[in-house]
């Protein structure tokens, strides 16, 4: 059986770069939140736009005031006032100050803020009682970013810090690579959806829902295709025209080595190349990936076992859907933290544990979750924000020592 890694390094391997011109469109400012660069921007303007103020105070020349104290005071006229958004209108001489605000542009002539905490004002005149340091709080032109430099990286995710940059650059449209499609189908003849009373022997098709949030928070669109019946003829159909569809097919259920599981046949009649059947995984065993060569379409027959199906998609979905959506930074992510508890694996599969990971005086400790941790129980997964990992080889990792986890969110 292939392991985690090499499972993971196939399904990389298998995803098609998205193309900057025919995956790309363009979104306007309001519109970008989650949404991925297809281009680096350019900003046209120097930031700070100008010279200003980083405090409420004065604006002297340094030269006047470099040897003052309180001992040694310095007075300076004040010539004018300058608030934020005033378009200063006079040049300070040697002897003169401008009275000037957070924000606001420094006027010619001079070249230091002195803030107000260290002044004494008298009518027309201000006394500086201590020497700033040369240039102190002015924000320099162009110290920030110049323009016609790269002000945001192509592959970049847009968030709230990255939206104020483009505002602040005055880039309203841009280039965007496309959601990815994701068909989502469920299999099962026991299924039902949530709305539908449940007969003995029936469950609920929770992973439909539980795979589409997981693509939605991804940045990719979830197309819900709903349940298929174990019916082969049926179940080829959906399959068929889930591919057509969606960029990437995730199908719940029927990938394992039971009577009803027709999963890997029905990829192999569609003409699908079969890249893996199995991982040593616990949970998540049972996971086809093929791929075909007509569609651009990479297809994951995951476990129906609802805990399977989420750590299958944290652990082998979530990097490549990453990478499809066009960002460069798609790998897991791992920390270590100390367990505080008892951690238990066979030994033979990289064993992951659901749980919670806490920040405490700086190290990050993991909860192990309470209850069963079989793959068909999917009550105690909720608030998982991590996967311990027991690797290969090792059965029991006690509590207090550290562990590897991978971040879950
Ligand atoms: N003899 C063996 N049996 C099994 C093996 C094995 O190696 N030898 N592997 C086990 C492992 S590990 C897993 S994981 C499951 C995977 O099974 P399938 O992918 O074939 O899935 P199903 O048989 O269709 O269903 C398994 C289980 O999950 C429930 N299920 C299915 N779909 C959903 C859904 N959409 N929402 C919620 N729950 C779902 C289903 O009712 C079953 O209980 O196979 C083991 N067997
Ligand atoms: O791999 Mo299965 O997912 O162990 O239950
Ligand atoms: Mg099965």
């Amino acid at each position: 059986m292939l392991s985690v890694n090499e499972v993971e390094e196939i399904i990389l391997n298998l995803v098609e770069i998205l193309d900057v011109e025919k995956d790309s469109e363009i979104v306007s400012l309001e519109n970008i939140e989650g949404r991925v660069l297809a281009q680096a921007v350019k900003g046209k303007l120097d930031f700070p736009h100008w010279d200003n103020s980083a405090m409420d105070g004065y604006a002297v020349r340094y030269a006047d005031v470099k040897d003052c104290s309180g001992d040694n005071p310095t007075t300076l006229k004040v010539v004018t006032e300058i608030a934020a958004g005033d378009r200063p209108n006079v040049e300070i001489k040697s002897g003169q100050t401008a009275r000037i605000f957070t924000g606001a542009m420094l006027p010619v002539g001079t070249d230091t803020i002195v803030i107000q905490e260290n002044t004494t004002r008298k009518g027309d005149e201000v006394i500086i009682l201590s020497a700033p340091q040369e240039q102190e709080f002015v924000r320099h032109k162009g110290t920030f970013y110049q323009a016609g430099t790269p002000i945001l990286k192509a592959g970049i995710k847009i968030g709230a810090p990255e939206i104020a940059v483009l505002a602040t650059a005055q880039c309203t449209e841009l280039s965007v690579y496309r959601r990815p499609r994701v068909a989502i189908l469920s299999t099962g003849d026991e299924l039902v959806t949530p709305e539908q009373s449940l007969q003995p022997g029936q469950i609920v098709d929770s992973n439909q829902y539980a795979l589409a949030s997981f693509v939605a928070q991804n940045g990719a669109i979830p197309v819900k295709l709903g349940i298929v019946p174990d019916k082969p003829e049926e179940l080829k159909k959906a399959i068929a025209q889930a591919i057509d569809s969606a960029d990437i097919v995730l199908s719940t259920g029927g990938v394992s080595v039971g009577d009803y599981d027709y999963v890997d046949r029905i990829l192999a009649e569609l003409g699908g190349t079969l890249h893996i059947r199995s991982v040593a995984v616990k949970p998540g065993k049972p996971l086809t990936v093929a791929t075909f060569e007509n569609n651009n379409c990479l297809y994951f027959g995951i476990p129906g076992n609802p805990v399977s199906a989420l750590v299958s998609c944290w652990r082998f979905v979530q990097p490549p859907l990453i990478k499809l959506t066009g960002q460069n930074n798609y790998q897991p992510r791992f920390i270590t933290a100390t367990t505080r508890h008892d951690l238990k694996a066979g030994g033979r599969r990289e064993t992951y544990l659901w749980g919670q990971l806490h920040l405490v005086d700086g190290n990050y400790e993991f909860a192990l979750a309470g209850g069963s941790h079989s793959s068909g129980n999917l009550i105690n997964l909720a608030q998982t924000n991590g996967l311990a990992i027991v690797p290969v080889g090792e059965n029991f990792i006690a509590a207090d020592r550290e562990v590897v986890v991978m971040l879950v969110d």
